[in-house]
């Protein structure tokens, strides 16, 4: 035991990142950083054995992300029966590229003496530029099938393990037909090059996307058997209906919290509304912040053609009804413009899911906030007077909670179904109270960033950003998890 105290140590520690570009003499660091996991490479409980001061320094040249694998340590445990040391460089070995372990002085000499990188320019097209704080950055794009593409990627892999839970590198290897549906994102900043012979690029982040092909029926057709000549003509998987996925997310963190992961999401948005093909965009296993950025993203995207439309709730649906009897289920199509709704949808290539709670988010905000459970509204007292309350907005409030209810329980049915009638519809309320106190932290994050014309009852937008404390997400994903997984704890 004293054995493991002594020579044990954190993985997450002792493994250190930097990137780097050309100095006066030798290569200079331009940002260090340590990982947020490395279960992958080390095991689940991220220690290292067998080493006392151990260092390993993970290098990246700013533009083009050569690698460099360094280790360093001021004692190693002499093995005693089979306790030996952690075999560092097997342990790496299937997470970085050969090139990375050659000996420090050559690569440092292939950073400072690069003949290549003054005239470096990240693989694919550009896509936009912007400018933050009076910095300038660049978002690229190129196809996998692009060997320039590949290289980057193949060196920048590693931190997909380093960063993204249960994130999987791409196989680069693939055959050249599946390659070419994968559409690299870069985010790069241009600098002043620190020597005449630097790249005037830096790394920020990058995005791997790849089209998912979706089968769409036509329905206004039989469908027969039919005797077309074989083999059938070549398809090519660009131009058959897909849909886009992001799989890797990646914004390395002495850039966080700028807003390059909104740009970033933002591009890849604007790509696929502009390409014909892609019928709708989606995310391979967001995480909590992930779907922070993407929730702000979309409902910045989306307020204004909800504005536009007039989309809101209307407060009297049942008048729609006979009179007297109220109806059994939720009038959906006479509360929201559904037709609108899904025109906007499909316009905007959001995935139905996404749209539903941007939808609820925005519908929640145009209720005043003193009539909603945030402003502190008198719930037993609506829950009594139902769609008869006297305020409008009150009325509004309440089929905004049957209208969530109602997207939450068709999604969690099956396990709902399970429980005994008292204590479904504890969980159905518990679950759109939380649903609802993530979508008010969205809102807040956006005050100051956004008109809120209806939210009279708020105080004035402070311009403050204030850091979400949790997110919500009853993706497919969760259903296993039962209606409480709609909101799930932020680390
Ligand atoms: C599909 C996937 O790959 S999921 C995995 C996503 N990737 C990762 O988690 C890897 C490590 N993390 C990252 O790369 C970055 O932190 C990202 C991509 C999640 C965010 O990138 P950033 O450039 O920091 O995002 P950006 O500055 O645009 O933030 C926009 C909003 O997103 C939300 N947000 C971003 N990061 C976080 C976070 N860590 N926690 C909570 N909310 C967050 C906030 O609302 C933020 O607005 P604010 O800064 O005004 O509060």
């Amino acid at each position: 035991m004293a054995v493991d105290e002594d020579w044990s140590c954190d993985a997450n520690d002792a493994l250190h990142i930097t990137v780097v570009q050309p100095g006066d003499t030798k290569p200079k660091t331009l940002s260090a950083f340590h990982p947020q996991f490395t279960y992958p490479i080390f095991g689940d409980d991220e220690q290292i054995f067998g080493y006392q001061g151990l260092i390993i320094r993970l290098r990246f040249a700013a533009h083009d992300l050569r690698p460099h694998v360094h280790i360093s340590y001021d004692d190693r445990f002499k093995s005693v029966g089979d306790t030996a040391a952690t075999d560092l460089l097997g342990a790496l070995k299937p997470f970085v590229p050969e090139e990375a372990l050659i000996n420090l002085p050559e690569y440092e000499k292939n950073v400072q003496e690069d003949p290549t990188a003054k005239d470096f320019v990240p693989p694919g097209k550009q896509v936009i530029s912007y400018e933050v704080d009076d910095r300038v950055y660049e978002i690229w794009a190129g196809s996998l099938a692009d060997p320039a593409v590949q290289k980057i990627l193949d060196r920048a892999q590693v931190l997909v393990s380093l960063f993204i839970e249960a994130g999987t590198p791409v196989d680069t290897n693939d055959p050249e037909w599946t390659l070419e549906r994968w559409t690299v994102f870069f985010v790069y900043e241009r600098v002043t090059p620190p020597t005449p012979t630097a790249s005037s690029y830096s790394i920020v982040g990058y995005a791997t996307t790849y089209r998912y092909w979706l089968y769409q029926r036509d329905r206004t057709e039989t469908p027969a058997v039919r005797n077309d000549a074989f083999p059938l003509p070549e398809v090519k998987i660009s131009e058959l209906p897909a849909r886009l996925r992001i799989a890797q997310f990646l914004i390395l963190p002495s850039h966080h919290r700028s807003g390059h992961g909104t740009h970033l999401y933002t591009t890849i948005h604007a790509f696929c509304i502009a390409d014909p093909t892609i019928v709708e965009l989606t995310v391979e296993d967001p995480n909590e912040s992930f779907d922070a950025l993407r929730d702000s993203a979309d409902f910045c995207l989306l307020q204004p053609e909800f504005l536009k439309h007039d989309v809101n709730l209307n407060p009297d649906p049942n008048e729609i009804f006979s009179g007297k009897k109220r109806p059994t289920v939720v009038p959906t199509n006479a509360l929201i413009p559904t037709q609108t709704l899904r025109d906007i949808r499909t316009s905007f290539k959001i995935e139905a899911t996404q749209f539903a709670h941007i939808l609820e988010m925005f519908l929640l905000s145009q209720i005043p906030k003193t009539h909603r459970l945030a402003g502190g509204t008198n719930l037993a007292r609506l829950l009594i007077k139902k769609s008869k309350a006297d305020n409008p907005d009150d009325r509004r409030y309440y089929w905004w909670r049957m209208l969530t209810k109602q997207r939450l329980y068709k999604k969690h049915r099956e396990l709902l179904d399970e429980l005994d009638l008292t204590d479904r519809v504890e969980k159905l309320d518990d679950t759109v109270r939380n649903v609802e106190e993530g979508y008010e932290i969205t809102l807040k994050n956006l005050e100051g960033r956004l008109p809120d014309p209806a939210d009279e009852g708020s105080a004035a937008p402070s311009g403050r950003r204030e850091k979400r404390k949790l997110a919500v997400s009853d993706d497919e994903d969760e259903e296993e998890n039962g209606a409480e997984a709609a909101k799930r704890p932020k680390v």
